[in-house]
């Protein structure tokens, strides 16, 4: 027997298809964030790196994406040593602008269309991302809530052509770009004017959304957070605020599993979200302390935010993006290890015994509901995982650090 027909077996016996699972898994898709590659600074200038806007990457290993060329070989790699079916995360810094400098409010779909012949190429799809960051008319703060009308305008032009850009997308890639909306505004210390913040937020939101996209071509998320580097007193764009918002206009929330309080469960937000509406878009991260950012896991949190997304049934109209950005480890590195931790952490509620589960939680059998999950951490786990790679063409975890290992010193290491 192979391993695989062992764990095949051992779930069976909980009324588990391993093969069903693995089968319904690859097609599950996890959006790549482009900016892992470069540390969050995008293109729009030789040598750009990220400035302000509440986030922070710290290191410098050597390595880096420093052309989008670069950042494409690297995803490239990336994309041979993930399972399963992916998209693109793209930020709208990264388009390709040519020599001349352009500026945010002057953004087109042309600077974008690279990306969208690379994206199809490599069987992916693109969701994209307005950038309100690393930018002159950011520095004090404020984007789309500034009380400045001039900074404010410049904001809203910017996000009506990304909006505008996500539905070309969309068209061309016969799938909705889901364009996700994070500004950084908010305030080191105490605002006083809280509401006078977000009603300006509210107003630039309307304006923009007032022009209408169909469903087919862009979809658009709200980015929540609690705080930020710089904003740790205040942030306009609040879980309250957007969830508010977005529930009267229509829209998708997302959530960042790092911008809550580490002690939240982000999981249990779920099930109270998706009740009222089948999208979510969610950015998986791993918290640390005051950072947001760190490379994912499989770890509890994660495991249960996909126990979540499976249970509730909801998987297939929920939106996974990955956001955690490291500088001080292999990059390539990185990316992996997040990117499939995200699929096993899928994989791992997939293979939940959910209706024996239920079945002990609906007749009070508490006891054998607890045990029976607990059984789950002792599963044959690591054979199915291994088995799903080899169906996807992609190296198992024991051969992944030779592979990284090597593509850093043919090609990384050549770079400086
Ligand atoms: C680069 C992204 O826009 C950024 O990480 C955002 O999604 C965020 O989470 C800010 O904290
Ligand atoms: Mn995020």
């Amino acid at each position: 027997m192979t391993e695989y027909e062992i764990a095949k077996k051992a779930y069976a016996q909980y009324g588990v298809d391993t093969d069903s699972v693995l089968q319904e898994l690859s097609s599950v898709p996890i959006s790549i964030h482009c900016w892992q590659g470069d540390d969050v600074g995008g293109f729009e200038k030789p040598e750009s790196v990220l400035t302000g806007g509440g986030i922070q990457t710290t290191g410098n290993y050597p390595g880096k994406a420093k052309t989008i060329s670069q950042l494409r070989q690297d995803l490239e790699k990336v994309l041979t040593l993930v399972p399963g079916t992916h998209r693109l995360n793209l930020h709208a810094s990264y388009g390709e602008f040519g020599d001349v400098f352009i500026d945010r409010d002057q953004i087109e779909e042309k600077y974008y269309q690279g990306w969208v012949d690379w994206a199809l190429a490599n069987d992916l799809k693109i969701d994209f991302n307005g950038t309100f960051f690393s930018h002159p008319l950011a520095e004090d703060g404020f984007t789309l809530a500034s009380k400045d009308e001039t900074i404010r305008r410049f904001w809203i032009e910017h996000e009506k052509r990304c909006r505008k850009i996500a539905a070309w997308i969309g068209r061309i890639q016969k799938s909705p770009c889901i364009l996700d909306t994070w500004i950084p505004d908010g305030m080191k210390n105490l605002a006083v004017d809280k509401l006078g913040y977000r009603a300006i937020l509210k107003e630039s939101l309307d304006e923009i959304f007032a022009i209408e996209y169909s469903e087919d071509e862009m979809r658009d998320a709200l980015e929540t957070k609690l705080f930020g580097l710089g904003s740790e007193a205040f942030v306009v764009g609040s879980h309250e605020f957007y969830m508010n918002y977005a529930a009267r206009n229509k829209k998708m929330l997302c959530l960042d599993m790092g911008h809550f309080h580490t002690e939240e469960d982000i999981s249990d937000k779920l099930s109270a979200i998706l009740l009222f509406d089948d999208e979510i878009l969610l950015h998986v991260s791993r918290p640390m302390h005051w950072d947001s950012d760190h490379v994912v896991l499989f770890n509890d949190k994660v495991k249960m935010v996909s126990e979540e997304l499976v249970r509730s049934g909801k998987l297939s109209t929920c939106h996974i993006g990955m956001d955690f950005f490291d500088s001080s480890i292999n990059r390539i590195g990185a990316w992996v290890t997040g990117v499939r931790a995200m699929r096993k952490a899928l994989l791992f509620a997939m293979l939940e015994p959910i209706n024996q589960l239920i079945r002990y939680e609906e007749t009070g059998n508490g006891y054998a509901q607890m045990a029976l999950l607990e059984q789950q951490s002792l599963m044959p786990f690591g054979f199915v995982w291994d088995e799903f790679c080899k169906r996807n063409g992609v190296p198992v975890e024991s051969d992944l650090v030779k592979i990284i290992t090597e593509y850093e010193k043919t090609v990384l290491g050549e770079r400086e």
